[in-house]
C-alpha cells in the first residue's frame, strides 16, 4: 500500500476516533483490570497517532480533515 496524505489523514480520523472511545471505556470500566486493558488500547491509539502526526509535518500536510466514506462505515 502506498501511503498518501489522504490515507493518512483518514486513518489519523479513526484512531482519534478509537481512542476517545477508549478513553470513554475507561470511565465507564467496570474495575481495574478492565481500566488496566482499556488504557493500553488508548495508549496504542495514540502512540500511533503520534506517527500520522510526525508523517503530517515531515511531508507538510494538516491532519484535520472530514471522514472519507470508508472511515464513516468503518466506524
Ligand atoms: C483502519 C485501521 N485499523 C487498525 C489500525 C490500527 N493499527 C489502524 N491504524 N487503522
Amino acid at each position: 500500500m502506498v501511503l498518501t496524505p489522504y490515507l493518512i489523514s483518514q486513518d489519523a480520523f479513526y484512531l482519534e476516533s478509537y481512542a476517545r472511545v477508549f478513553a470513554a471505556a475507561i470511565a465507564k470500566s467496570p474495575d481495574r483490570e478492565a481500566m488496566y486493558d482499556f488504557k493500553y488500547l488508548l495508549d496504542s491509539s495514540i502512540n500511533e497517532l503520534k506517527l500520522h502526526r510526525g508523517y503530517a509535518e515531515r511531508w507538510g500536510f494538516g491532519l484535520e480533515i472530514r471522514p472519507g466514506h470508508a472511515v464513516k462505515i468503518h466506524l
